[in-house]
């Protein structure tokens, strides 16, 4: 049987991450962060002097990068050739570059291979990105799209990093923005709701409430496919 796949899409800082990682460790199943796959190889071509603005060079560059994902939601891992970079695609060099490679076709294709085989290999997982319930997994069981407004989102990064001044949240509220026009206008798989996602506006819900309301949407699914299993 194929292993139930909840999909977990939306914008930059909409709660992704924080969310899923709680539904997965909830419900025991593997989580993998799609978005950490796409930093990691942007901190490889940086690494390698590549110009991220050149899609002919960044399409040739990243045939080489080796990228691996480790899919425990209580300890999630990236690697970038052996290296372990958690820490460095957190960086503002990587952000600030991240959606120039992410819209090169080629790097798509090899990522969007790489989700898939993690999700085959997997028990069950919860998936989150930018078009997982569009083109990664457009058979998913649950897919939900969470948003929640570009003030929310901003405040919560600053009160991440601790950088809360009014001129350092309006510089992380711009750094947001640019990032969703790139990721929605792209031609190759753009952000997007797929049709069938539940949307789940978050602005006012605490992250509790919208683990709980995934974890309601996937409990059904769940039942159902344990009970086809036996
Ligand atoms: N419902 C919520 N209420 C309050 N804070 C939240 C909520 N959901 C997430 N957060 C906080 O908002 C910040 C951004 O969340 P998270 O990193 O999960 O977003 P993301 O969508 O994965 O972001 P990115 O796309 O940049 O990786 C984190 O500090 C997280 O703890
Ligand atoms: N499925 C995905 C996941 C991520 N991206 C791109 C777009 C984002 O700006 C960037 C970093 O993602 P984040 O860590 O902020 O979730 O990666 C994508 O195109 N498709």
């Amino acid at each position: 049987m194929s292993p139930v796949v909840i999909a977990l899409d939306g914008p930059s800082g909409s709660g992704k991450s924080s969310t899923a990682r709680g539904v997965a460790s909830r419900l025991g199943l593997a989580y993998l962060d799609t978005g950490a796959m796409y930093r990691a190889t942007t901190w490889a071509l940086l690494q390698h002097g590549v110009d991220v603005e050149d899609a002919d060079a960044v399409a040739a560059a990243c045939e080489r990068v080796v990228i691996e994902s480790g899919t425990d939601p209580a300890a999630p891992t990236i690697h970038a050739d052996g290296h372990d970079v958690s820490v460095a695609i957190r960086g503002q060099e990587v952000t600030d570059a991240v959606s120039q490679v992410s819209r090169v076709p080629r790097v798509r294709e090899r990522m969007v291979a790489l989700q898939r085989a993690e999700i085959a290999e997997s028990h069950g997982i919860v998936v989150e990105g930018r078009d997982i319930g569009t083109t990664v997994a457009p058979r998913a069981e649950v897919k939900v799209y969470l948003v929640a407004d570009p003030a929310a989102r901003a405040a919560r990064r600053a009160a991440e990093t601790g950088e809360q001044s009014a001129e350092q949240v309006s510089a992380t509220a711009e750094s947001l923005a640019r990032r969703d026009v790139i990721d929605s206008s792209r031609t190759a798989s753009p952000l997007a709701k797929a049709d069938d996602a539940v949307l789940i506006d978050s602005t006012t819900l605490s992250l509790d409430e919208v683990v709980d309301a995934v974890v309601r949407l996937a409990e059904p699914v769940l039942a159902d496919a344990s009970e086809r299993a036996r």
